[in-house]
């Protein structure tokens, strides 16, 4: 089906200032428009309904009032697709939750990292987990904190932090961490540099903790430190497929992203330790015509939003 000779689709877009910064480009807009869709700011504060027409609805916000307001033009809309539902976005807000989703999916050689959640940071004597730890924030909330974690060494690293947050088992990787996007029926897996590993050698001379944030946005550009970042493998593509099939039919959701690292010890397995919602496409190969194409294809209803 193609609108190119008709009008275009109109799509609003509700997202904070850096992420209009970052993805709203003149770079997809014309590609866009070329190809018979046109990109529209929403005025979050204002009622979606006296806004538009739209003919989709993509937004990265989460305050109570713009969930409000989504809802009232989703019944006045029922067939206007929105991406994407409140409630799945709010499953990838909390690091448990995100996580559990993973395990739901029971895929073979596939888990995630063993983590608690610390709501108070008394009585962490007893912990049944393995130094060294990572300690993050439990809501995935977008936030800068959001972003802050920190390395755990020993007990002493565990004071000062501010709950309530998770505390997970650090793996040793090989430095490398995957980030496989996805856009409806798209995905793309690509290598990103992590945290080096950290041997038992090592972990004898590092006391308390680290903190450290974004590392593998640091590399996005350059990639890692040459020639072992370079032969690093990628996953099975087989392994990446099922579980981008997995997580858009659990989660309900069309544009995210997750980071996947491989087991050092047991290289055949592979941990998933982040999902985010509405990543940053922009650093993505083509990124221009994966979100136009993913964009036509939910007003097409070829792709299912969720709901609506
Ligand atoms: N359990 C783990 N074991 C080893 N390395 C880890 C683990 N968890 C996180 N890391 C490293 O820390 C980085 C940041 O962790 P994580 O992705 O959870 O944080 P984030 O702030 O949500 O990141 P993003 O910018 O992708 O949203 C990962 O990309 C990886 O390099
Ligand atoms: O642009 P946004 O503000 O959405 O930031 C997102 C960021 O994209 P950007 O680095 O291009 O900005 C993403 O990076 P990649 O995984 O794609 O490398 C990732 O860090 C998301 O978790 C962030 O979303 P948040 O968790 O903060 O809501
Ligand atoms: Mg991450
Ligand atoms: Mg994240």
């Amino acid at each position: 089906m193609s609108n190119l000779s008709s009008k275009p689709y109109q799509i609003g877009y509700a997202l904070t200032p850096k992420k209009e910064q970052t993805f709203i480009v003149p770079s997809l807009l014309s590609h866009a428009s070329q190809n018979g869709v046109v990109l529209t700011k929403i005025d979050p504060t204002k009622p979606l309904i006296q806004q538009g027409p739209f003919d989709c609805i993509l937004h990265k916000l989460y305050d109570s009032d713009w969930k409000q307001n989504l809802q009232d033009f989703a019944s006045r809309n029922p067939n206007i697709p929105i991406i994407a539902s409140p409630e799945s976005i709010d499953i990838l807000r909390n690091r448990i939750s995100m996580l559990e989703t993973v395990s739901k999916l029971k895929i073979n050689n596939t888990g995630v990292p063993k983590q608690i959640t610390i709501t108070e940071v008394t009585g962490l004597e007893n912990l049944k987990l393995n130094f060294p730890l990572i300690a993050k924030p439990l809501d995935a909330d977008g936030s800068e904190t959001s972003h802050k974690l920190h390395l755990i060494f020993d007990k002493d690293g565990l004071n000062n932090l501010t709950a309530p947050f998770v505390l997970q088992e650090f793996v040793n990787h090989g430095g490398v961490v995957f980030k496989v996007y996805v856009a409806g029926k798209y995905f793309r897996c690509v290598k990103r540099k992590s945290l080096p590993d950290i041997s038992e050698e090592k972990l004898v001379n590092l006391k308390g903790s680290l903190p450290f944030s974004q590392v593998s946005n640091l590399a996005a550009a350059g990639g890692g430190e040459g020639c072992k970042f370079e032969k690093t493998e990628m996953p099975p593509e087989s392994l990446v497929k099922e579980l981008v099939e997995g997580l858009k039919e659990k989660l309900r959701l069309n544009l995210f992203n997750f980071d996947v690292i491989r087991d050092g010890k047991n290289k055949e397995n592979y941990l998933v330790i982040d999902i985010n919602y509405f990543p940053g496409y922009a650093k993505m190969p083509d990124f221009e015509s994966v979100i136009t194409d993913f964009l036509r294809d939910v007003v097409h209803k070829d792709i299912n939003c969720g709901d609506n």
